[in-house]
């Protein structure tokens, strides 16, 4: 690991408990509109979990005693099941993606729905949670929003966590983090060596400043970690971003193939940035074995679409100059 790496983890690596409510509640008073705080929640059929996040939020950090987060969107990435009642009924704001610069007709991803999110929320910091996690502890805001309310050279917190592999609730592996492990880890280290100190490079739970999101481009799929850990590097360097270990993370895992095409459009976000020119072919074959046929190739498509720093939107512009 890189020297430089080394002393990243020994200052820019901490633990939740590090910075306790009363210590955040009072950073945030002392920062005034820099400390306004926007929770966003990007869910595709989350019906069954994104009611309890959103109800834990409210409860822990959405109060006159603990009045942390100031405003908790849920954007609904067209989902077809109830994510949106149940997200309302437990108190969210919740924006439909298609509803938010309609001019730019959306795309599917969860990078998409994380980039729409800018226009529609007012935080000076914004906190990205997924909408799967079950067993969720409002720690997982706290402790990644902590950094930017006390330090100002902060620009972007990374949770860190076990995130065991579990199947109908029962662990069947310590390893979750799948295209993590085989992919971007290997990727980061081989590429971006300054980037090996992310203990989790794809987690879904980060804080970041609005000052610095809104010059990223976001890769409109699962590409969008990476690319943002890649480009915030470039922009602000390594000793502006960070990570906290808030414990312990449970979510919904994908399948195989379903994690095959996420690796694909985060080795192309990669390849992208590794040559900004020369792309590899967006395709993926995948197999399927079919009775009498054998195995049977399906092609999906990898996507590469990536949205402008939202800067460049004018509708952006115009509503934070208002
Ligand atoms: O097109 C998409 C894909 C995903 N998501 C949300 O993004 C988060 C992370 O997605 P997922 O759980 O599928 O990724 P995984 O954790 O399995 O890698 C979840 O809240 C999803 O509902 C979304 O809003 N739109
Ligand atoms: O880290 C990973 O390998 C994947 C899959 O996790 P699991 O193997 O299902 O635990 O999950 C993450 O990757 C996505 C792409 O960056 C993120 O969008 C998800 O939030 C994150 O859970």
């Amino acid at each position: 690991m890189l020297d430089e790496v080394e002393r990243w983890l020994a200052h820019r690596s901490w633990s939740a408990d590090d910075r306790p409510l009363d210590l955040l509640l009072a950073a945030k008073r002392a920062a005034g509109q820099w400390g306004t705080i926007s929770v966003v929640l990007p869910a595709l059929n989350e019906e069954a979990t994104v009611g309890a996040i959103v109800a834990a939020i409210r409860r822990d950090l959405m109060t006159p005693e603990v009045p942390l987060v100031d405003e908790l969107v849920v954007v609904d990435s067209a989902s077809d099941d109830r994510t949106a009642q149940v997200a309302a009924q437990a108190g969210a704001r919740v924006v439909r993606r298609d509803a938010i610069l309609p001019r730019l007709p959306a795309v599917a991803g969860k990078g998409e729905v994380l980039w729409r999110s800018l226009l529609v929320t007012s935080g000076e910091i914004v906190c990205f949670i997924d909408a799967d996690l079950r067993e969720f502890d409002t720690r997982f805001v706290s402790g990644i929003v902590g950094p930017l309310l006390t330090d100002p050279a902060i620009g972007l917190v990374k949770a860190m966590y076990d995130r065991p592999l579990e199947t109908g609730g029962e662990v069947v592996a310590a390893g979750g983090g799948r295209v993590t492990e085989l992919v971007a880890r290997p990727l980061l280290n081989l590429h971006w060596p300054r980037l090996a100190g992310f203990v989790q490079p794809l987690g879904g739970e980060y804080a970041a400043r609005r000052s610095l999101l809104e010059q990223l481009p976001f890769p409109v799929g699962y590409g969008v970690e990476l690319g943002m850990l890649v480009d915030a590097l470039d922009l602000v360097g390594l000793d502006a971003m960070a990570q906290v270990d808030v414990g312990e993370r449970h979510h919904r895992h994908q399948d195989g193939q379903a994690l095959g095409r996420m690796a694909a459009t985060i080795y192309h976000t990669a390849q992208h940035r590794l040559s900004r020119g020369h792309l590899v072919r967006p395709r993926l074959t995948q197999f399927d074995r079919v009775s009498e046929e054998g195995f049977v190739p399906r092609t999906h498509s990898v996507d590469t679409q990536e949205r402008p720093p939202m800067l460049e939107i004018g509708e952006y512009v115009a509503r934070r100059a208002a």
